[in-house]
């Protein structure tokens, strides 16, 4: 029953959503600059079913290619260049998924052409460009387009759910951390992310979203400083890229020492059985649940004086953990564990765990944001639909991503690429 609903829901978001209503006369019409990979996942099947938002143009570099693209996803107009998007009267809007070393230039240019903008992740290239672009009179003045830092999982009431049970949890946090793999051949060896000159690397990938994640788990105003970093430089390919970190894995502390550990890899391999020699194990694709999750320090339940003096004390310690807050709609996991321990001094009478499982498709039954959510919507749609809300002026579910978020993000990522002797990702000379 839970394999058949996580396929239904995975052909309801991904493949064919179950309701695509009439657009209304005022939808948004969406531009997409660059017929990109991520763009059908992101936005052109949401889409689909959102009734104010229509995907009305692309633009490519490619005219050829851009055509292909609009003929395979019904996209209803083309554009020979990014510009001429942005210059057509008839778009509202604009998805920005280019390689991240363009992001702060689009963006810029699209806000200037008075287009809102759904920003792909990372936001820019490094804290120097988000400050500039967060920060610009373009975006600042009142009335000005919307711009999103797409962390699309960040969106869905899966992510949602496993903060509140954070935040509500007794006790305070000792520990976050955060993962996410890809598997090794999933990226081919010219990819954008290799490359430093398109600002590539593990860190503005998939690290990015650990990085994102820990920061929503412990605050994020909080500044974490980092204190280990350690990459694996470029292995699959052979071109020299030695500012690439292929994976890395960090830890940082917060200004009241928790530790904050991040893992990414966007090449994951080995670990497979011992039984084969490691030299093969090693080349072999290997698939790891994202996971995120908090430690707390003990919390004591109740201490009773013995009569030797000696208190009988019983505490629990609590770790808060989401499986999968990547791609929840296929399938998630919310755990609450504590451990529990009866001990009297330094001996430890009796321990036990007691673990509850949750799961969050929509929002909590009961909650009107559960009226308007669908239990098979992507993240992408979850930030789709808030995206529009904000355009709208409606009220929405409460999730947002604002600019000091995204510009707090981006220092995180510059200080770690210091420590690890990489430096941050090349600066942008566009200006406006
Ligand atoms: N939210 C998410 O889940 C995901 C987000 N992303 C983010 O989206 C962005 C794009 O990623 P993805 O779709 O995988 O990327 P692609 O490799 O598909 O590239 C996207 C577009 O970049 C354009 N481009 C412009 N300049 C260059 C250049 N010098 N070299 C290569 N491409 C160029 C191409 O546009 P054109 O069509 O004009 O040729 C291409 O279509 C990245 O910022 C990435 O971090 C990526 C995957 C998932
Ligand atoms: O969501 C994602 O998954 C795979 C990554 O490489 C990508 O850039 C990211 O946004």
């Amino acid at each position: 029953m839970l394999f058949f609903d996580s396929i239904l829901r995975v052909y309801n978001s991904v493949i064919s959503p179950p309701i695509t209503p009439r657009k209304r006369d005022d939808a948004i019409r969406i531009g997409l600059i660059g017929a990109s990979t991520i763009a059908p996942f992101a936005v052109i099947t949401p889409a689909k079913s959102h009734p104010d938002v229509i995907v009305a143009a692309v633009a490519a570099r490619d005219i050829n290619r851009a055509e292909a693209y609009a003929r395979r996803y019904d996209i209803p107009v083309v554009h020979s260049t990014y510009q001429a998007l942005l210059e057509d009267p008839s778009i509202d809007a604009v998805y920005i998924a280019l390689p991240n070393s363009y992001h702060y230039e689009w963006s810029l240019r699209s806000v200037q052409a008075g287009k809102h903008v759904l920003l792909e992740k990372p936001s820019c290239s490094n804290a120097t460009e988000a400050k500039k672009l967060f920060k610009h009179p373009l975006i600042t003045a009142p009335n000005a387009p919307v711009l999103l830092e797409a962390f699309h999982y960040q969106f869905h009431p899966a992510w949602q759910t496993f903060l509140t049970q954070v935040h509500q949890s007794p006790g305070s946090i000792e520990s976050v951390s955060s993962q996410f793999y890809l598997p090794r051949l999933l990226l081919g060896k010219d990819d954008i992310r290799f490359k430093y000159s398109l600002a590539g690397g593990c860190l503005m990938d998939v690290a990015t979203y650990c990085v994102s994640s820990v920061r929503q788990i412990v605050g994020r105003q909080i500044r974490l400083t980092p204190v280990n970093i350690d990459h694996r430089p470029l292995s699959i390919s052979s071109n020299e890229e030695p500012q690439i970190d292929e994976a890395v894995t960090a830890t940082f502390l917060t200004p009241n020492s928790q530790i904050v550990r991040i893992q990414g890899d966007l090449a994951s391999a080995g670990g497979w059985f011992s039984l084969l020699p490691a030299s093969w194990t090693k080349a072999l694709p290997t698939l790891r649940w994202p996971m995120s999750e908090a430690v707390f320090e003990p919390v004591l339940v109740e201490s009773i004086v013995q009569e030797d003096g000696v208190p009988l004390q019983h505490v629990f310690k609590r770790t808060v953990r989401i499986w999968n807050h990547m791609i929840p709609y296929i399938y998630h996991r919310i755990d609450t564990s504590d451990q529990h321990t009866l001990q009297r001094g330094e001996e430890v009478i009796r321990s036990w765990n007691e673990t509850s499982y949750k799961k969050a498709y929509n929002w909590p039954s009961g909650d009107k944001r559960a009226a308007v959510y669908k239990d098979w919507w992507s993240t992408y749609r979850c930030q789709l639909e808030e995206f529009v809300n904000k355009i709208k002026g409606r009220q929405g579910s409460g999730v947002w991503i604002d600019g000091e978020e995204s510009i707090a993000q981006m220092e995180t990522i510059d200080r770690a690429y210091e420590k690890a002797g990489l430096g941050p990702r090349p600066t942008s000379n566009f200006e406006i």
